[in-house]
């Protein structure tokens, strides 16, 4: 990031108060009696009615609108493991992003955990108070059994967003840029350049939506993943090819897509100029991509481009995603986020993207003009209509596969974030 807008981000970030979310009040407090019915003695009512009956907890408390965003810190976006309380700006963040997109309360809890099983205890031991989930910036291979540990003992949705928001936004975004790039999923050769959290999603995300693992390649630090290599875990050995590739140089010649989910810088222009007619390119990092779009762009005019990225067109990033999943998924009641209620976001995101963009969108954006194609594959997070479409569909998916708990809800579909308690 230039100077001026370092300085930027840590001003915005500390004035006029320090971090980005506050609490607000539900209720009025001004008087006595305000008082005898928020705390003592009138809070007892609730306490008595939950203790009765934990459904309640729904009724007399914030718990159905409320997502936990728990970290470890041990992989901060693409920045790696800085720890728990340095974690603390991207949950809050987070936190921004859940309430201002979706209307849900949250919290930021960092863990510092001397191991995964510590990790899952505390998570564990808090979770019934919670109506959802959302673990952030986890690293492999640990994410992948806290994740499942947390599911199998929790009631309410655990949803690891690295893993499955990524997943959800780069399947859409992947199936329009294919469709503008006149390829089909089930042919094109696909390159993914890191092996994690996000990585193995969404690579396990895009074999569910017709891509052939035969025509994938993912790498490492070590280089391709091959099945003649030592020490891969389980995870990577998923994606094991029987090559003689060994490289991203071998691997990237021809190739229809790179997709990056690993570190800053990782792909050249050489390496670009290698790929085959229309590349499809997410270099998703964050906060520095694995190529500058004007790189990319230089060296093949023909590219169709994503980064992580508010600031560039083409923004494949969670965003678009876990704000609109747990609205649906809290909405229904819903006990989990299953493989339909991600596939549902996933077409909900890639049908929006052909619709006009509203004005709004377009003012937000300073464009005068922005229309599904190249340079727009994928809704930008202001788009309203994501809180209607996304949402709607995790929430019916919900009901037709039976883990919601309640009905499709009367009062959707959600026009703003003002509606999200109904009438
Ligand atoms: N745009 C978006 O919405 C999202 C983007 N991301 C980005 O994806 C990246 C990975 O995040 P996540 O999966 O959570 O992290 P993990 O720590 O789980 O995984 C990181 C992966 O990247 C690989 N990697 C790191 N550096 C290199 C390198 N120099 N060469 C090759 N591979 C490398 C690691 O290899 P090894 O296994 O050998 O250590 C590992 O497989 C981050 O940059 C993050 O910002 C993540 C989530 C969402
Ligand atoms: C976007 C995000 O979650 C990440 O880069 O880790
Ligand atoms: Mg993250």
């Amino acid at each position: 990031m230039m100077d001026a807008n370092k300085q930027a981000a840590l001003d915005y970030h500390a004035k006029p108060i320090p971090g980005k979310l506050s609490v607000e009040l539900t209720k009025p407090t001004a008087t006595a009696r305000d008082l005898a019915l928020a705390y003592s003695p009138g809070v007892a009512e609730p306490v008595r009615e939950i203790a009765r009956e934990a459904e309640n907890a729904y009724r007399y408390t914030g718990k159905g609108n409320l997502v936990a965003v728990i970290s470890d810190g041990t992989a901060i976006l693409g920045l790696g493991n800085l720890g728990p309380l340095a974690s603390k700006p991207v949950m809050e963040g987070k936190g921004v992003l859940f309430k201002c997109f979706a209307g849900i309360n949250s919290v930021d809890i960092e863990v510092d955990a001397e191991s995964p099983q510590a990790f899952i205890d505390t998570v564990a031991r808090i979770a019934d108070t919670w109506g959802g989930i959302n673990l952030e910036d986890i690293k492999a291979p640990e994410c992948f059994e806290i994740e499942k540990a947390l599911i199998d003992r929790c009631s309410i949705p655990v949803f690891h967003d690295d893993q499955h928001g990524t997943a959800i936004v780069t399947a859409a975004g992947m199936l329009n840029a294919l469709d503008i790039a006149n390829k089909r999923i089930e042919d094109v050769k696909i390159v993914c350049m890191g092996a994690g959290a996000a990585a193995i999603a969404c690579m396990r995300l895009l074999v569910s939506c017709g891509a052939n693992k035969k025509n994938l390649v993912m790498l490492d630090r070590r280089g391709v993943i091959h099945a003649d290599r030592d020490g891969i875990n389980e995870y990577k050995a998923e994606f094991a090819r029987h090559t003689n590739m060994r490289t991203l140089d071998d691997a990237i010649d021809g190739a229809d897509v790179f997709i990056g989910l690993s570190g800053p810088g990782l792909l050249s222009a050489e390496q670009v100029k290698k790929m085959a007619a229309d590349p499809v390119i997410f270099a998703c990092t964050n906060p520095d991509p694995e190529i500058h779009p004007a790189v990319a762009r230089e060296a093949r005019p023909d590219v169709i481009m994503a980064t992580g990225r508010s600031d560039f067109p083409n923004q494949v990033n969670n965003v678009l995603g876990f704000p609109f999943i747990f609205r649906g998924a809290l909405d229904v009641r819903a006990t989990r986020i299953n493989e339909a209620m991600k596939l549902a976001a996933v077409h909900a995101l890639k049908d929006l993207a052909r619709e006009p963009v509203p004005q709004e969108v377009l003012d937000a954006y300073e464009r005068t003009e922005m229309s599904f194609g190249r340079e727009y594959i994928i809704p930008t997070p202001v788009d309203i209509r994501l809180l209607e479409r996304v949402s709607s569909a995790v929430a019916q998916a919900a009901v037709d596969s039976g883990v919601a708990r309640k009905p499709y809800p009367a009062h959707y579909p959600l026009k703003t974030v003002n509606d999200v308690y109904g009438a």
